[in-house]
């Protein structure tokens, strides 16, 4: 007995062998048990097709290494499947869909509108804001922000879009004759125009320039991008301890310190009752300052007598609202198709009727964010960080390769550039004049360039969205089960061969109304579509005919690539990974 009862812990292990004894029994219990939890989306995942991945990782390998070789891999490994290709990222099922009937499924559904769970790593970035936020907040917020850039709005900034247009002239005359890279002055003009329309501050107010904020947002994105493409950084408590984690609060700080600025300076002018851009309020003082400076000289020269110019003792609030009220009386443009970055007969929120936005809707986004503050609890002061933080991001970095790639592939198809020239000079002739709205819905030709710009290289290259319930597909006997993530692979489903004849040629009479007619409307998704679509859509439409006119008003633009020496790169944004190198030549000079 006694010896019995010493035998007795040796025979049943010490506390450490016990675990590993049952460690394995309980990994393989759990792993069953993981399996089965998940057959519904096995036994639906067998069914897609797509390439073959490695076992158990699947495609792991491939989405890990430099930004421009992921991006590729995966586009060439989707590409010879016809409609929707599936991959294996470890235990992640991803579902590529660039059928035009699929893809209007997901995008038109107010059923499939919950971001993808990569859309997580901008939490600290953008908070809940509208671009990642979900649920009922985002219904809400979506409906208080969508009507800040109703056309009314958008037609109150063209002065602003037209003088920042011709501040990037000034600060082009640099690059004279040099190769260069486009992207860093589009990058800052955007920022710029941004602060000074939707966010109604002046770029003077603060300290630096928008280079520093576009900067920082630009290796944001890579560290975003870095987090997706390694299963190491993908994890919080990884993350933490390695130096993107530093750098991430560093840029937030330069970030996050701007938008801080931005919203303080803006209350500060709104608690003493200034409404409206004031931006525009010292581009008017500008403006008459100039008028009686020359009137003052025309008088000398003539001895004329001239006429008042007006009054400049209104108050900001009377003008901002002039300026809304003359906005109103403008020409109504149409409001859906081409000329706002959709196809024809696609409707979204912002092609509401003007009579259907309310007399205090028709302010800009941060004025009308602060307003509703303080008119009750819609909206918190931190809700209003995380909105402007994600107007601020999506609002330029989009804008900026968009024009980027307009620029870069100017300067490859010179004759098309000289169709776009001719043009802008039959709309403005030899006048130095600033861009109005009307002139922008002249720009057709411009226009066309633009949206085959956007075709062949989306800003946004992926659209991806998790499902929560089974999705059953239009081209085929295929349904994607929930837990999966869809992504729509817009670069793809823009030259998908049976849409567009000669997908990957530079054309823009694919814009051609009559081509347009016969194409399904979601095969053209540069800005997405349905309940989640861009709502800075026709502010960029509007903003990139004035910015862009007001370039090639000015310069010719030269490449020494073509298209098939890019190296496009997907973090986040579509970039090229060499840069937007590109030669201005003073329009004029030969
Ligand atoms: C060429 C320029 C632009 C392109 C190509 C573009 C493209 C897109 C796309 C594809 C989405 C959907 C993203 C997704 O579902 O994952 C989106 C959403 C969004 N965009 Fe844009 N965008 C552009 C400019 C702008 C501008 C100028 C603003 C604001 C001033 C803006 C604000 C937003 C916001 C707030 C969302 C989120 C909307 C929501 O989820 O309800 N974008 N954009």
């Amino acid at each position: 007995m006694e010896m019995l009862r010493k035998d007795a812990p040796a025979a049943l292990g010490t506390p450490s062998s016990v675990f590993y004894l049952l460690l394995l029994p309980t990994l393989v219990l759990w792993y069953i048990y993981w399996r089965l939890s998940r057959a519904h989306l096995y036994r639906l995942a067998d069914r897609l097709p797509g390439p073959r991945g490695l076992p158990i990782v699947g495609h792991l390998f491939d989405v890990i290494g430099p930004a421009s070789s992921v991006f590729k891999t995966v586009i060439r490994k989707s590409a010879p499947f016809e409609h929707i290709a599936k991959m294996w990222i470890g235990p992640k099922l991803v579902v590529f869909i660039y059928d035009p009937r699929d893809v209007e499924l997901l995008l038109s559904s107010h059923v499939y509108i919950d971001k993808a769970s990569e859309y997580k790593f901008f939490k600290p970035w953008l908070g809940d804001g509208l671009l990642i936020s979900t649920g009922q907040k985002w219904r809400s917020h979506r409906k208080l922000i969508a009507p800040t850039f109703h056309l009314n709005v958008l037609k109150s900034f063209i002065e602003l879009f037209n003088e920042n247009s011709l501040n990037v002239v000034r600060k082009l005359r640099a690059e004279d004759g040099r190769t260069f890279d486009c992207h860093d002055y589009m990058s800052e003009a955007t920022v710029e125009i941004l602060l000074e329309t939707a966010m109604g501050v002046s770029k003077k107010t603060q300290d630096k320039s928008g280079f520093e904020y576009a900067m920082a947002v630009m290796r944001m994105c890579d560290i975003l991008h870095a987090r997706h493409r390694s299963i190491f950084l993908r994890n919080e408590f990884i993350f933490t301890l390695t130096r993107y984690y530093k750098e991430q609060g560093r840029l937030l700080n330069i970030i996050h310190g701007l938008t801080t600025k931005v919203i303080r300076s803006k209350k500060a002018a709104f608690e003493q009752g200034t409404r409206g851009s004031l931006a525009q309020t010292e581009l008017q003082q500008k403006l008459q300052e100039q008028q009686i400076q020359q009137a003052k000289e025309k008088e000398k020269e003539h001895g004329e007598l001239i006429t008042s110019p007006p009054s400049t003792t209104a108050t900001n609030e009377t003008k901002a609202n002039q300026t809304q009220t003359q906005t109103q009386t403008q020409s109504q443009a149409p409001v859906a198709g081409l000329s706002y970055g959709q196809s024809a007969g696609l409707k979204d929120d912002l092609d509401v009727d003007d009579n259907d936005i309310g007399e205090k809707k028709r302010l800009a986004f941060l004025d009308l964010m602060l307003e509703s503050a303080q008119n009750g609890a819609l909206i918190t002061d931190t809700e209003i960080k995380e909105q402007v933080d994600t107007i601020m991001f999506e609002g330029h970095d989009t804008t900026a390769a968009g024009s980027s790639f307009f620029l870069s592939l100017m300067g490859i198809h010179q004759d098309i550039q000289d169709r776009v020239i001719a043009e802008l000079d039959g709309i403005f002739g030899d006048s130095k004049r600033p861009a109005t709205f009307q002139d922008t819905l002249e720009m057709k030709y411009l226009e066309r360039c633009l949206m085959e710009t956007l075709r062949m290289f989306p800003p946004v290259p992926l659209i991806a969205r998790e499902l929560q319930e089974d999705l059953k597909l239009n081209s085929g006997n295929y349904i994607i089960p929930r837990g999966a993530t869809v992504t729509v692979a817009t670069i793809l489903l823009h030259r998908n061969p049976k849409v567009y004849a000669n997908p990957n040629v530079f054309d823009p009479d694919n814009f051609l109304p009559e081509r347009q007619v016969n194409r399904h409307y979601y095969a053209f998704v540069p800005f997405s579509a349905g309940p989640r679509s861009c709502v800075g859509r026709k502010y960029a439409m509007l903003k990139l005919k004035i910015l862009l006119s007001t370039i090639l008003r000015n310069y010719r633009v030269y490449s020494d690539l073509s298209e098939s020496d890019f190296k496009l790169q997907a973090d986040i944004i579509l970039k090229r990974e060499e840069g937007f190198r590109v030669r201005l030549q003073p329009r004029g000079a030969s």
